[in-house]
């Protein structure tokens, strides 16, 4: 499968590095505004084709993404420390309202997959400007957080991160809501299985956890001034479910109604397969939750709304 990533920094790049060592696309090409960069990093992610197996890797032109299957999108700016998500809107929606034209150009039957910051805005405004049905625009949402949520539930409670199901909802952003009340490890609810090991999910601990996912990205880009392993591997693990006809059960953002706000795109647990996205659910959450993600859906719906095209 081939894959197209526009924006060649280390969120795109890594998001290649990780298609590469997964085995997922049989090409990759980059395209980026400096071509250097692009060049540099497809020769650089190319050496490590050896150790992997088969990936074309390349530099290219929009001209070269036809036929791309998914494209990534991951062109722009990122935060600089301290600045929240929602104050790149202005910048990376000027850089979009380019690309998405020229990506559409060279490949209307592409799945887009968004990364760009901040992600759900960028994911509604992606659909509108490309025209493409909600479950064909993806916006990475809160896989990333949910990686992150599972991580340190994991680590808590002495038990890999696969086995805990557990779901961050809404905004891939400070509103986000992790959703503690149906949080299992294994077939058993968090807490029981917290409880069985000795390891409770005390109001401290669950606070500790929820800062760890919540200001994830703030603490790292402190100390090393942006984010890539994680959501390059999650770009990865997106694709890998388009290519394989999954079905797999992510939280990504596409547009659609949630909780009575319509129209809004923000993450909920959706189905991901060959076509994109085929169908979501609103899990069973307590009142406090739900209303957290109304509210996290309702300011971005307000925000988006303020986007002229
Ligand atoms: N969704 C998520 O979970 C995450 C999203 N991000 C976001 O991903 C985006 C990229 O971050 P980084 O890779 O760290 O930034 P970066 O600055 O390393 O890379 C951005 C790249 O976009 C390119 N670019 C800018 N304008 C362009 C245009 N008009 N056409 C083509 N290329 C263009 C730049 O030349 C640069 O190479 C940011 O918005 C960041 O906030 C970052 C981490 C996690
Ligand atoms: C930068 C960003 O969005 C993240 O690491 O969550």
């Amino acid at each position: 499968m081939k894959v197209g990533i526009v924006g060649a920094g280390m969120v795109g790049s890594s998001a290649a590095f990780a298609l590469v060592m997964r085995g997922t696309a049989s090409r990759v090409v980059l395209v980026d505004i400096d071509d250097k960069r692009a060049r540099a990093e497809a020769e650089d992610i190319a050496h490590a084709v050896p150790f992997a197996g088969q990936t074309v890797v390349e530099a290219g032109t929009y001209e070269d993404l036809e036929d791309s299957a998914v494209v990534i999108l991951a062109c722009g700016v990122g935060q600089k420390p301290g600045e929240t998500r929602l104050q790149l809107l202005g910048r990376n929606a000027e850089v979009f309202r380019s690309v998405v034209g020229e990506v559409m150009r060279v490949c209307p039957g592409a799945i887009l997959l968004v990364a760009s910051n901040p992600v759900d805005i960028m994911g509604q405004i992606t659909q509108r400007l490309s025209g493409l049905p909600a479950g064909r625009v993806i916006g990475s949402g809160t896989i990333l957080d949910t990686a992150r949520f599972r991580w340190l539930v994991g680590r808590h409670l002495g038990i890999a991160p696969r086995s805990v199901h557990a779901y961050v909802l809404g905004e891939h952003g400070d509103s986000e809501v992790l959703a503690w009340s149906n949080a299992r490890a294994g077939s058993v609810s968090v807490e029981s299985f917290a409880a069985q090991m000795g390891r409770p999910l005390t109001a401290e601990v669950r606070e500790r956890i929820d800062a760890g996912v919540r200001r994830a990205a703030y603490t790292i880009i402190e100390g090393k001034g942006a984010t890539w392993y994680g959501i390059g591997a999650g770009l990865a693990r997106v694709v890998s479910a388009v290519r394989s006809d999954e079905q797999a059960v992510l939280t990504v953002s596409t547009v659609s109604d949630v909780l009575g706000v319509r129209e809004v795109a923000c993450s909920v647990p959706r189905v991901v397969g060959a076509g994109g996205v085929s169908a979501e659910l609103v899990p069973e959450l307590s009142t406090e939750e739900t209303e957290g993600l109304r509210a996290s859906a309702a300011l971005l719906k307000e925000t988006v709304e303020a986007v002229p095209l």
